[in-house]
């Protein structure tokens, strides 16, 4: 044990994370990312960062969240001690073996991670090892009761409770901007909590920050819900299934979203916020998540057998997700296809089709068209400006501007073309490029940043039009995109070379 001087680092890094001296650390007999037992009037386990100098000898640097907990002074010295990995570490381990667990594993591998116990590495072999070898459907259906369990849950006094989710994959998937007012619009509460961008370049929350505030307990989400019918807001700032972000601010990084994460992280937001009647977007094609439709009807199985286990009534839909959704991918962007809808009922027809098919089938499960209208009343809702009265009501109550119009919206003041390099017709179209190049503009963090599409899969184009326009925020993230663009054209045309090749020493 070690008596070491307080010294407080004011930054937040959403763990209990400590710095200590790397004379201190060796002799107390720690490694970076172990933990050590800061005692005080309270017991406090935090995880090891080691520096050379930003930390004498004698001291130890407490991150902002361990300051909140044992609300220490600078002057003062805590006790440190080495302390034992969690439990969960071994269960980490199980998983990475490909042995099973049980539901008290689960249980307590979720606890931790909502407690903040597991450092970064230890959550990536997790999510690494489930990629590698799924979870089953029971360990499944823990994994999502343990998430909604350890979270808060929203309880309605009417029936029935309305939501919507997409596994992603497909990009500018910007659909619940229209879902969400069409449905609550004929009178049914849709409480719809999004995630951020995971694989792609900007996430249902990503876009309604846009236009409102995002960030709500679970209180204010009922009680907004229950005033305007409906919400879009983001699931990591609730605690409502609080693991969940968690888990999807390692994937991020991976670009992975393994099969049991996505049906426990979905599936325990809706339960949370105590959703009866759910669609389920399964976007499906070349560079999604699902590759075809055989693969896409196990996964919509998966999701209707885990509603069950719930007791939520799930339908799912396949959708055409080989080429992206409308013409715009990346928040700004995708917002302003959206508003332009809502408003003028212009725009493209995949955006407005997918959107009324999906709203459509809300509306008959909710029980306001009859089976088979659900389609026509969405676009009727659409086309007599009660889905945009019932955004821009959404909008107020979250705190936004609801005369916000699609020309208000800021796009990245840089912008670079793509040009068509022959005659020809688009054969290829690749969606994981395309969200490559808008994430290296700078998206979803750059709201501005992003991708407008101007040829789709199957249209005509002439050598030198504009296949796509990059927008950046910033020249250099511009420069990157551009450059990364032309080096690997995210499309083919029909004809078209793909590389000179004169001397095999170019040849990588
Ligand atoms: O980044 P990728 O993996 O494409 O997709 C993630 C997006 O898909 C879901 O969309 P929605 O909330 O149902 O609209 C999530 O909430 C998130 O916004
Ligand atoms: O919310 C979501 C959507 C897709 N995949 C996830 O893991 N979570």
């Amino acid at each position: 044990m070690m008596q070491l001087k307080v010294q407080p680092i004011d930054i937040k890094v959403g763990k209990y994370k400590v710095v200590m001296n790397t004379i201190d650390a060796k002799e107390l007999g720690v490694n970076e990312g172990d933990r050590v037992r800061i005692k005080d009037h309270r017991v406090l386990t935090a995880i090891v960062d080691f520096t050379e100098d930003m930390i004498a000898p004698g001291m130890i640097g407490l991150y902002h969240e361990v300051q909140e907990q044992l609300k220490k002074e600078w002057t003062e010295t805590v006790e440190v001690e080495p302390a034992d990995k969690p439990k969960s570490t071994r269960i980490i381990r199980k998983v990475m073996d490909g042995k099973r667990l049980d539901r008290d594993e689960i249980y307590e591998l979720v606890k931790d991670i909502v407690e903040e116990n597991l450092n970064d590495i230890e959550l990536a072999a997790f999510l690494t090892a489930t990629y590698i070898k799924d979870l089953s459907e029971d360990e499944t259906e823990w994994l999502t009761k343990a998430m909604i369990d350890t979270g808060e849950r929203i309880e309605f006094a009417t029936t029935p409770i309305m939501d919507k989710h997409s596994i992603g994959g497909v990009p500018g998937n910007k659909i619940s901007l229209l879902i969400v007012p069409i449905v609550a619009a004929n009178g049914l509460l849709i409480p719809k909590t999004s995630s951020r961008a995971i694989t792609g370049a900007g996430g249902t929350a990503d876009l309604m920050e846009i236009l409102a505030p995002v960030e709500f307990t679970a209180q204010q989400i009922k009680e907004m819900t229950e005033k305007v019918g409906g919400v879009i807001v983001w699931g990591g700032a609730t605690n409502i299934a609080p693991a969940d972000d968690k888990l999807i601010r390692i994937e991020y990084p991976l670009s992975i979203d393994p099969h049991c994460q996505l049906l426990a992280s979905i599936m325990a937001k809706k339960g949370a916020v105590g959703a009866q009647k759910v669609v389920m977007d399964i976007p499906t094609g070349a560079g999604t998540k699902i590759p075809d439709v055989k693969t896409g009807r196990k996964l919509a199985r998966d999701l209707i057998n885990l509603g069950d286990r719930l007791g939520m009534d799930v339908d799912c839909a396949l959708t055409y997700g080989a080429s992206p959704v409308g013409r715009t991918v990346g928040p700004a962007l995708e917002v302003i296809e959206a508003l332009q809808v809502l408003e003028t009922m212009e725009g493209p027809n995949s955006l407005i089709e997918k959107s009324a098919a999906l709203a459509g089938m809300l509306l008959e499960m909710g029980g306001v068209a009859a089976k088979g209208q659900g389609h026509d009343l969405a676009i009727e809702t659409l086309k007599n400006g009660k889905a945009f009265a019932k955004l821009k009501e959404i909008i107020e109550i979250q705190g936004g501007d609801p005369n916000v119009t699609y020309r208000d919206i800021k796009v990245g003041q840089y912008t670079a073309e793509l040009k068509a390099p022959t005659n020809g017709y688009v054969l290829e179209f690749h969606n994981k490029r395309i969200v490559q190049i808008a994430r290296l503009a700078g998206a979803p963090n750059d709201k501005g940043a992003g991708v407008r599409i101007h040829k789709k899969r199957g249209e005509e184009v002439k050598a030198g039009q504009p296949v796509l326009t990059i927008y950046a925020e910033k020249e250099d993230k511009l420069a990157d995109a551009i450059k990364n663009a032309r080096e690997d054209l995210p499309i083919v045309v029909e004809g078209m070379l793909l590389e000179k090749v004169a001397d095999i020493t170019e040849l990588k």
